[in-house]
């Protein structure tokens, strides 16, 4: 993956040039023409020439999010191993959203009125804040409404996204806020692949939930009760669970146990592909925090919800 070997330099990022100069989409590209300094948050060039920015911790850990699609693509503990998982067959040129890491379902989670899982991955971001609290990056990117989702979903609003990472963890805040005039409801997921060896792999604290298993029908769900201590990956699989615990606890697999920590993202999903995509499905899972039953915003209003993924 392209890191920083560019032939202009990057500029130094503190929140006050971050605030002067991203308030608008595509200002964080022109900045990149100016003095290289990488303290924390810096902005660089991913896969396909697109913006990313990259967090380095005090810890000696790393993330990295590209601004299209707000997505964190990378999340790599001190020891450089990677807790997330970017498909094999994803693009990085904007014409599909980027397959892996933790992209944005919004606002609708799966499939419905508009394109599967919402426009908020096929979108721009943009970057609003950062500072550096205690040795650890934190970055704010944000999302508007403009033609391209209008023409889906016809409501003004804004989606904060602050991003912190810690030397053991990651952790993130999604706000949204009802800028409109008129009421409106969404759903939504943080949509984490995480890298696995899926014959290894499990999830614990699902038992007693409410299931809505999409297979083998997406479209039609059918309802029923987790009742595994240990959920695991022996074939396809993609489930919904309401009202999921806010801890879940991920093996992997490959001997890392990661904590899945949640406000108000009430429900979970777990996926995994199998031989719909053979050449991957063994390498990763996904354990998705969702909100699947719509959010109602009345204007002004906003929704915050947090996740937390730690390894110990
Ligand atoms: O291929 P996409 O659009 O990223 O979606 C992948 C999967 O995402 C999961 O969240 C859904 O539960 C699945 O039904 C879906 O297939």
């Amino acid at each position: 993956m392209a890191t920083v070997s560019m032939a202009f330099s990057l500029p130094a990022l503190n929140s006050r040039t971050l605030r002067r100069v991203n308030r608008k989409p595509g200002l964080a590209l022109a900045t990149m023409n100016k003095e290289a300094t990488a303290v924390g948050v810096r902005v660089t060039e991913g896969e396909g020439n697109l913006p990313k920015v990259v967090l380095t911790s005090a810890g000696g850990s790393e993330a990295d999010i590209y601004l299209f699609g707000g997505c964190v693509t990378s999340w790599k503990v001190s020891s450089g191993k990677d807790i997330l998982f970017v498909r094999p067959d994803a693009v990085f040129n904007k014409k599909k959203p980027i397959s892996g890491g933790i992209p944005h379902c919004f606002p609708q989670f799966g499939p419905g009125p508009m394109q599967q899982h919402g426009f908020a991955r096929n979108m721009d971001w943009s970057i609003v804040d950062s500072e550096i609290v205690e040795g650890n990056p934190v970055v704010t990117l944000e999302l508007k409404d403009g033609p391209y989702s209008r023409a889906m979903w016809d409501f003004s609003f804004r989606a904060l996204y602050k991003v912190i990472l810690n030397a053991k963890s990651i952790s993130t805040e999604l706000t949204i806020t009802n800028t409109d005039n008129k009421p409106f409801a969404f759903s939504t997921a943080l949509h984490t692949y995480f890298s696995a060896s899926v014959t290894g792999a499990s999830v614990k604290g699902l038992k007693g939930c409410k299931t809505l298993n999409k297979d083998p029908d997406p479209a039609n769900p059918v309802e029923g009760k987790e009742e595994r201590d240990v959920v695991t990956f022996p074939g396809f699989v993609d489930c919904v669970y309401l009202d999921a615990p806010s801890e879940l606890h991920l093996d992997n697999g490959l001997g890392d146990i990661i904590s899945i920590c949640s406000t108000n993202w009430s429900d979970a999903v777990l996926w995994n592909p199998h031989l719909q995509m053979e050449a991957c499905y063994k390498d990763f899972v996904c354990v998705e925090n969702a909100k699947i039953g719509n959010v109602q915003l009345e204007p002004e209003q906003s929704w915050i919800a947090k996740q937390h993924l730690g390894v110990s």
